[in-house]
């Protein structure tokens, strides 16, 4: 194993119907959130129990490469405001995390130097084009090759005047919460007026929206327009809830084996996209019962085959793709055609993979079209995608020898999947 890249996991088959109680760490989207916004107050943000993983610690390194400082605490960091007084050239580190990619630009006009933005060779395929035009029409200078992805350089101008903007965000969320998040630094606030088709992951932009407000932002919606007034943000503590989609592989663990399976923690309300598998499991033949300590999932004898929108909650895709792989008939999926500009190609990525295994499994323009058939072993290629790897998981309890090319990418947003999933099965 001294290359990760060559190396297999040969995810573990279900012997009998699972009973189990696992926790997950916490959410990717909500740490993250909560360190820029934490990055921009005036005072030190407590994060507890925040996610650890490749994404969390590319967004502290982020931060720290702008004039931020986090220091460990007991269970999570101390994250200190941004100095606006960084005067060096520097580099940000962007790994394939589309939230440091998308929320750092705007706080890189806080300082006086310029500072490169660049990660790995996938990022530079995932699109940032309209941000990055929004942000000039706020008062950026941004310099970049022109092809709407990384590489890109920001100057520092020490702040932006912000102001109104039109932004097309259809291509993924993270545009418009990039330009919420940073709006209560700039002189005039920001007020965004989407354009185009409609964004994808709206419980995202219902996230950006509740975590502003958390920190004491006067933030406004009407329809297509967002209006962030500027202030100067406050929140001495922020605990964060557990990951809700990194919990869907664990919770279509109890369905593909008829099992129980129950995730600790589970919000009462929470704005996570992963709170509509509640909404999701019972059409597949589940039970769902959430009560004080969490949410318990029981699957039921079969799974039908569904037809599903999945534009409001495009990440959860990867693991409902594979789990409609046992499904008594065919499914479609629809809506998310962002998802070619996600980790990685995850449209074709499915496709390819299931198929392999014995699946028929088709591309569409936005989705996929699945027809469950007899499935066998094989390696899955996981393309540096997290969610590949969480899927091929939930494929490998009914199927013998799935063979899980480097599991390790899962370190994006849970480095200890693969040991919590073996301990699930026992
Ligand atoms: O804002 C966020 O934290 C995220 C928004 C979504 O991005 P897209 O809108 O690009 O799909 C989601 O898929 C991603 O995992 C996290
Ligand atoms: C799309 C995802 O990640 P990112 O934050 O890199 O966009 C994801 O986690 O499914």
């Amino acid at each position: 194993m001294t290359n990760a890249h060559e190396d297999h996991w040969i995810a573990p088959v279900a012997t009998a119907p699972l009973d189990a109680g696992v926790r997950v760490p916490g959410s990717k989207s909500i740490t993250n959130r909560a360190y820029v916004l934490a990055a921009l107050a005036g005072a030190p943000t407590r994060v507890r129990v925040p996610l650890d993983s490749r994404d969390t610690r590319l967004m502290l390194g982020a931060l720290t490469t702008l004039g931020g400082r986090s220091e460990a605490t007991t269970d999570g960091f101390l994250v200190h405001p941004l100095s606006g007084s960084r005067a060096e050239p520097a580099t940000v580190a962007l790994g394939n995390a589309g939230t440091v990619a998308r929320f750092t630009p705007a706080l890189a006009t806080l300082g006086q130097a310029p500072v490169l933005f660049d990660g790995d060779e996938a990022i530079r395929r995932r699109p940032i084009g309209p941000l990055l035009t929004a942000l000039r029409r706020l008062g950026a200078r941004i310099d970049d090759d022109g092809r709407g992805a990384p590489p890109f350089t920001v100057q520092g101008d020490a702040g932006l005047r912000g102001g109104k903007v039109d932004l097309d965000s259809s291509a993924s969320s993270q545009f418009l919460s990039a330009l919420l998040l940073a709006g209560p630094s700039f002189d005039q606030g920001v007020t965004v007026r989407l354009v185009g088709d409609a964004p994808p992951s709206e419980p995202h932009i219902a996230m950006t929206l509740d975590m502003l407000r958390r920190f004491g932002a006067t933030v406004a919606r009407e329809g297509m327009e967002f209006h962030v007034a500027p202030t100067k943000l406050s929140c001495p503590e922020y605990v964060v809830e557990p990951d809700l989609s990194t919990a869907a592989p664990f919770l279509a663990a109890a369905v593909a084996t008829g099992g129980t399976v129950r995730v600790k923690g589970w919000p009462k309300h929470t704005t996570q996209p992963g709170d509509w598998l509640r909404t999701l499991l019972p059409a597949l033949g589940a039970s769902v019962e959430p009560d004080d300590a969490g949410l318990t999932v029981t699957g039921g004898s079969s799974i039908p085959g569904v037809e599903l929108d999945l534009h409001e909650v495009g990440e959860l895709t990867p693991v409902v793709a594979a789990l409609l792989c046992f499904a008594d008939g065919p499914s479609v999926i629809t809506g998310v055609a962002h998802l070619r500009g996600h980790e990685t190609d995850r449209i074709t990525a499915l496709a390819t993979e299931l198929s392999a295994l014995g699946a028929e499994v088709t591309e569409t323009d936005d989705g996929l079209r699945i027809t469950p058939a007899t499935l066998h072993g094989g390696v899955f290629h996981t393309y540096q995608d997290h969610r590949l790897v969480m899927a091929a998981a939930v494929l490998g309890l009914r199927v013998d020898g799935v063979r899980v090319e480097n599991p390790a990418t899962v370190g994006k947003t849970f480095p200890e999947f693969v040991e919590t999933w073996t301990s699930m099965l026992g």
